[in-house]
């Protein structure tokens, strides 16, 4: 039998890389995970039945690594430092510290890892930290395939442009060397070659993701029925009604948006339309209850109104969720109408009448966690509030 690959997870967080892995068929096994936090641990422990190692990174030397014999590393570092809302200090910021750190341990260790793969958000490419490490793996003998893709481009109506580095230590190498020391912003051809994408639907330059892309509608993603019923032909796409065409700078929050949005300050229990507390009940009327607690607080759209980005369940496309949702409606993720009064993207702006006729809503963690392509036995445990599930 071939031997498995021996895998480090670092920053494991919820375990997204893990199951990147398992949805991946590779044939791992993960030897050990590390993270700071305790109740990323606290999820990734109740879904995987192993906690982490729970401390800091920084503190791990080539020797404790040696003791794992692992041929691979999975690293998703902090991306604080790196995203647009931050203040861009890249390296200086003492979260990029701990990734460096890690990487400059390699030449020091008997068994170095073979293959890594790192995940972070657009703006690393830039930075940096990125300089750095393509410095330290350049100078350990590794090459590199480097790469820009969303969601989108894989038919998951999730505008989330990340970047991934893939690394290879020679002698080892990629099946296209004419990729390395490049940044693609196209799928590897063996995922393109996919009767499920295109092949002129898939590309992704500057930034601005492609329109039409055929990807699956928001409705596929949604946990629980809603009041809204789609006809079944309706392909509409979502919009940002900031600027009517962007997702991307629907990312951006203002300090004023933040403090004025209303909403209250816990939903927890709450139902936010109302402020009523939600009373568990079983049966049927569960699921519509569980969907009033996520209810837009009217407060909030009269005040924020044309400034959210509000997607239907036959829209194609919804922005990144931040972790601020649940407590801001501008900028942070978009709210799902369910009203069956409205089925298509109206073709002007809404009065604000109008807008409280959709129903809106905010996204479930369930349906974060799918539009994420989390698989559906993925759970948090009862103790993780609806906050730190969105952080
Ligand atoms: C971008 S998130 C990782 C996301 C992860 N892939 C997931 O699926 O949840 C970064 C993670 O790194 C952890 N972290 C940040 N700095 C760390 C350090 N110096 N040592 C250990 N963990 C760290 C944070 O607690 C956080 O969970």
């Amino acid at each position: 039998m071939e031997e498995s690959w021996r895998i480090l997870e670092f920053y494991s967080g919820i375990g997204g890389m893990r199951y990147s892995l398992m949805r991946a068929g590779i044939r791992g096994v993960v030897v050990e995970a590390f993270d700071i936090n305790d109740k990323a641990n606290d999820v990734y422990e109740h879904n995987f039945g192993h906690r982490p190692f729970q401390g800091n990174i920084q503190t791990l030397t080539a020797i404790d690594l040696d003791k794992y014999g692992a041929h691979a590393w999975l690293l998703s570092p902090p991306c604080q430092p790196y995203t647009r809302q931050g203040l861009q200090k890249g390296s200086a910021d003492a979260r990029a510290v701990s990734f460096i750190k890690i990487l400059e341990l390699i030449p020091h260790m008997l068994h170095p890892p073979l293959l890594l793969f790192m995940e972070n958000v657009v703006g690393f490419e830039t930075s940096n930290t990125h300089k750095q490490m393509i410095k330290v793996l350049t100078r350990v003998g590794f090459v590199t395939q480097e790469y820009i893709l969303s969601p989108l481009q894989f038919k998951v109506p999730y505008s989330r442009p990340r970047y991934f580095c893939l690394a290879k230590r020679k002698p080892l190498s990629f099946q296209h060397p004419s990729c390395n020391n490049q940044l693609l912003r196209t799928p590897p051809s063996h995922l393109t070659s996919s009767s499920t994408i295109p092949k002129d639907r898939h590309h992704f330059s500057d930034g601005q993701e492609e329109f039409g892309i055929s990807c699956e509608p928001i409705r596929n993603f949604l946990e629980a029925q809603t009041s809204y019923n789609p006809q079944p032909e309706y392909a509409g796409v979502s919009f940002c009604l900031k600027c009517n065409v962007c997702p991307a700078n629907c990312e951006k929050n203002t300090d004023d948006a933040l403090v004025n949005s209303g909403a209250p300050q816990d939903i927890e229990n709450t139902n936010i339309r109302t402020g009523n507390i939600v009373e568990e009940v079983e049966g049927a009327k569960e699921d519509k209850i569980a969907l009033d607690k996520y209810a837009v607080p009217i407060s909030s759209i009269e005040r924020w109104g044309n400034a959210m980005d509000i997607v239907y369940p036959d829209s194609k496309r919804c922005c990144c969720f931040t972790k601020s949702y649940y407590r801001y409606v501008k900028g942070t993720g978009s709210l799902l109408a369910t009203s069956e009064s409205i089925n298509s993207k109206p073709a002007k702006k809404l009065e604000i009448s109008s807008l409280k006729e959709l129903c809106l809503r905010f996204f479930t963690p369930r349906e974060v966690a799918n539009l994420h392509s989390f698989p559906a036995d993925f759970h948090f445990p009862p103790h993780i509030g609806l906050r730190q599930q969105i952080n």
